[in-house]
């Protein structure tokens, strides 16, 4: 593990900065459309825009995309995949995962995450601070699971869905494609796709 080229100079992209060199990455880089406006974000560098990044990937030994926004960072991962960038994923060393457990590339577990026995992850996944996604749940690419959120056993989430900091699920829900669960949210009902529900228990909030 030597260099790593980070596609978004964000808060989050920060974060996966900061993890990857716990990890043993000795080299951290980010590309964000931004440059050259951009030139740093936090401790690290920006050295040019996704254009940029689709020229060098060669050059890294890892590429990940550090985009919150679930969409556009899936885009971004397959734009870099379909041209062959080497994606990783990214594991804290105080998240624990078990061995049992499928970590689709280009996803992220951070610091104090559980991901339970059985639990399938898609590509570009974020389960963010201290979430738990208990056993036999099954993510599609480009979920975003929040700080403190918790699903119970059995759920699914849908394709770029998003859960909210702090909401929770009962166990064997369904949260549909591009669903966006609020902050501190109780599911206790399936969620259809593309609609946006709050509160406790959870209700339709918005139609995305
Ligand atoms: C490391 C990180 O930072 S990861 C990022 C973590 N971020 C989050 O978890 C944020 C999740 N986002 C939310 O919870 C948002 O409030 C959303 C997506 C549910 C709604 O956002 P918006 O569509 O912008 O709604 P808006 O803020 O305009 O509120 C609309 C109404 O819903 C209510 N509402 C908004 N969010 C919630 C919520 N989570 N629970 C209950 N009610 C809510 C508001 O009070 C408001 O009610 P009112 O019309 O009676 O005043």
């Amino acid at each position: 593990m030597s260099k790593l080229a980070i596609l978004g100079a964000s808060g989050h992209g920060k974060v996966l900065a900061d993890m990857a060199e716990l990890v043993g990455w000795r080299s951290i880089t980010f590309f964000d459309d931004a440059w050259p406006s951009l030139m740093l974000n936090s401790h690290w560098p920006v050295a040019g825009d996704t254009a940029a990044l689709l020229d060098k990937f060669a050059e890294f030994d890892g590429v990940l995309v550090g985009i919150g926004n679930n969409s556009i960072r899936l885009e971004k991962q397959a734009q870099l995949a379909g041209s062959g960038a080497q994606l990783i994923t990214l594991v804290h060393p105080a998240a624990v995962v078990s061995r049992y457990a499928h970590i689709g590339s280009g996803s992220v577990v951070m610091a104090g995450a559980v991901i339970n026995v059985d639990v399938r992850l898609g590509e570009a996944c974020i389960i963010n601070t201290n979430a738990s996604v208990d056993h036999d749940c099954v993510l599609e690419a480009g979920v975003h699971i929040s700080p403190n959120a918790a699903l119970a056993g059995g759920v699914r989430v849908g394709r770029v869905a998003w859960l909210g900091v702090g909401a929770c699920v009962r166990q064997l829900m369904d949260i549909g494609a591009g669903a966006v669960v609020g902050a501190g949210a109780v599911v206790v009902k399936p969620v259809p796709p593309a609609v946006c529900v709050a509160g406790n228990p959870a209700r339709l909030l918005c139609q995305n």
